[in-house]
């Protein structure tokens, strides 16, 4: 049974998806309810409020997935996330319309003084040359980041007869001209606008975008909005430049810390605030909550998320092609840690054909995620397998290459260590399924399934008929049997299967016999 934990009031009726599933238990409340004990929860839902830190993820060992009910994961630590193998979802488009609805909201009041005269006329006054306002009509926009909500503020601000100019590095001229925005630099913003929006998420590199240097070189009497994320206009600097009269006023949903407490900004008259609501309408909330929760029962069924911020994304129609060979890829590191069971320093994986046409990227995580699951402790996916693999000084290389051996498709693993290569090699055929076709240079054909013993031998009268009769007389039936040898009497491999698990007395008999050279059992 999955425990699924959604915090921060995520909107129940969104929850449908894992609502009545008989393989899920969902809780509703926090990390700290008593009654929850977070330790067994395998998906956790959060807003904004739950702080996704390394040590949570300390107390919540059984966590596979995070699903992030809205768009910034910056309350998430992706990397801390991504090194423990959990998978982060987010809702990216679900409160897009809500947030720029509410920028614009915001932007409308503060050029009005809304709020501001409100609160007046609710206190018996009525001051009506006290609040003289301006128009948003013939002003020029900054918006820096021209994302999903950003354009949609654009359209709007454009329909106000507004002119918007553009900063975001990432943006194209093709697109800029789509909307009816001048692409512009982040100086140019700066210099030319009369109000400025941010709408970047807060990174490394946004953090503090707007500060004491860049406020300088904004016109005198700009107004500032910031409903992305607290930091990106950094809060001590807008409050100085308020201050002086540099800054006419700012519309503010988000702070650094959330709630702000007894704050400098708050105390400002000419900056308006709202409790971090951008994203809270009824539409957005059902939509984020829906979208998550679909993640969250995709995941279950062991299908591809279609959100993840640390795994590649991939369309149903993609991850339909690519299963076949992520099962081959996945199955072939775990034959090559168990058939090549030694220390390795490199790994390379070949693709050729029409395996060389898929996102390889994710197969070769995924044949690291087979070669580690027997190695060591911790659960590998492909969420984790670099980091791993990296952390273990394992050097993972890729490569695609125009010679299939005569198939549709190949993947070759080349392991390498201490001066030994090992080398495998599988393919999958369409109607049929996958097959190794290769084993350490000897050419062979199994089906990569079960429970296999792979012997190492010399090619000598008599081999496979004792391997035969020892597993014969103690009642041990052979499923499939395949042998392969480089030249007559010289070394040769046998690759056995079962239906049952072979027991360690039976392996340890079928090594005692004469020319066997080592043998090793694989369970896939
Ligand atoms: N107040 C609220 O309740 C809400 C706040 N947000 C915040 O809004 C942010 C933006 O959301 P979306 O538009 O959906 O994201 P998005 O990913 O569609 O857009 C972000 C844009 O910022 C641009 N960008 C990134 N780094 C930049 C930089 N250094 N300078 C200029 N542009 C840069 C990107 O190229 C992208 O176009 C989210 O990251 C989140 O933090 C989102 C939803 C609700
Ligand atoms: O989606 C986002 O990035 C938001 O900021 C919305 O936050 P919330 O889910 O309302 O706490």
């Amino acid at each position: 049974m999955f425990q699924v934990l959604a915090a921060d009031s995520i909107k129940e009726e969104g929850l449908q998806p894992l609502l009545e599933q008989p393989d899920i238990q969902l809780h509703i409340g926090s990390i700290d309810s008593e009654n929850i004990d977070i330790q067994k929860i395998d998906a956790l839902l959060v807003r904004s409020a739950t702080k996704v830190t390394s040590e949570l993820l300390d107390r919540m060992p059984s966590l596979k997935i995070v699903g992030r009910a809205g768009v910034g994961v910056d309350n998430i630590d992706i990397a801390e996330a991504t090194k423990r193998g959990i998978i982060v979802v987010n809702a990216p488009d679900g409160n897009t319309i809500s947030t720029a609805e509410h920028t614009f909201a915001m932007m409308a009041a503060l050029m009005r003084n809304i709020p501001q005269a409100h609160s007046t006329v609710k206190k018996g006054e009525w001051k009506r040359n006290q609040f003289i306002g301006n128009e948003l009509y013939g002003k020029t926009l900054g918006i820096i980041g021209l994302g999903r909500i950003g354009s949609e503020l654009a359209k709007r601000a454009r329909a106000f007869g507004m002119s918007v100019k553009v900063y975001d590095p990432f943006l194209t001229k093709e697109r800029a001209e789509i909307l009816g925005v001048q692409l512009s630099t982040f100086d140019e913003v700066l210099a030319e606008a009369d109000i400025i929006t941010v709408h970047t998420p807060l990174t490394k590199e946004t953090k503090g975008l707007l500060n004491e240097r860049t406020l300088s070189q904004t016109k005198k009497g700009v107004y500032l909005l910031n409903c992305a994320r607290g930091g990106i206009i950094d809060e001590m600097a807008l409050a100085h430049f308020i201050e002086n009269g540099h800054v006419a006023g700012a519309a503010l949903d988000v702070f650094e810390v959330e709630p702000p407490g007894d704050h400098p900004l708050l105390k400002l008259d000419s900056v308006i605030v709202t409790p971090h609501l951008g994203a809270s309408t009824k539409e957005a909330q059902l939509n984020v909550a829906t979208q998550v929760a679909r993640e969250i029962r995709t995941f279950f069924d062991d299908k591809p998320v279609a959100n993840s911020i640390n795994l590649p994304a991939m369309s149903k129609e993609i991850y339909e092609k690519i299963q076949p060979f992520h099962q081959l890829a996945k199955e072939m590191g775990k034959i090559v840690s168990e058939c090549h069971n030694k220390g390795i320093s490199e790994l390379t994986a070949t693709y050729s054909g029409t395996a060389a046409e898929l996102e390889t990227s994710f197969l070769t995580k995924a044949l690291l995620a087979g070669f580690f699951e027997n190695r060591i402790d911790i659960k590998v996916n492909e969420v984790n397998a670099i980091h791993i693999a990296k952390e273990r000084g394992i050097i993972v290389g890729e490569k695609v290459t125009g010679n299939s051996y005569g198939y549709a498709n190949t993947i070759t693993i080349t392991a390498r260590g201490d001066g030994d290569v090992f080398t495998a090699r599988g393919t999958f055929i369409e109607h049929y399924g996958p097959r190794i076709v290769n084993l350490d240079g000897f050419t062979i054909d199994f089906h990569p399934s079960g429970n296999l013993l792979y012997i190492q031998h010399m090619d000598r009268p008599g081999v496979i008929g004792h391997v035969g009769k020892v597993l014969g007389d103690h009642g041990v039936n052979i499923a499939t049997m395949q042998v392969g040898r480089k030249e007559a009497g010289g070394e040769a491999i046998m690759v056995l299967s079962f239906d049952k698990p072979l027991s360690d007395d039976m392996i340890v008999k079928l090594e005692s016999l004469q020319d066997i050279v080592a043998i090793n059992s694989i369970v896939l």
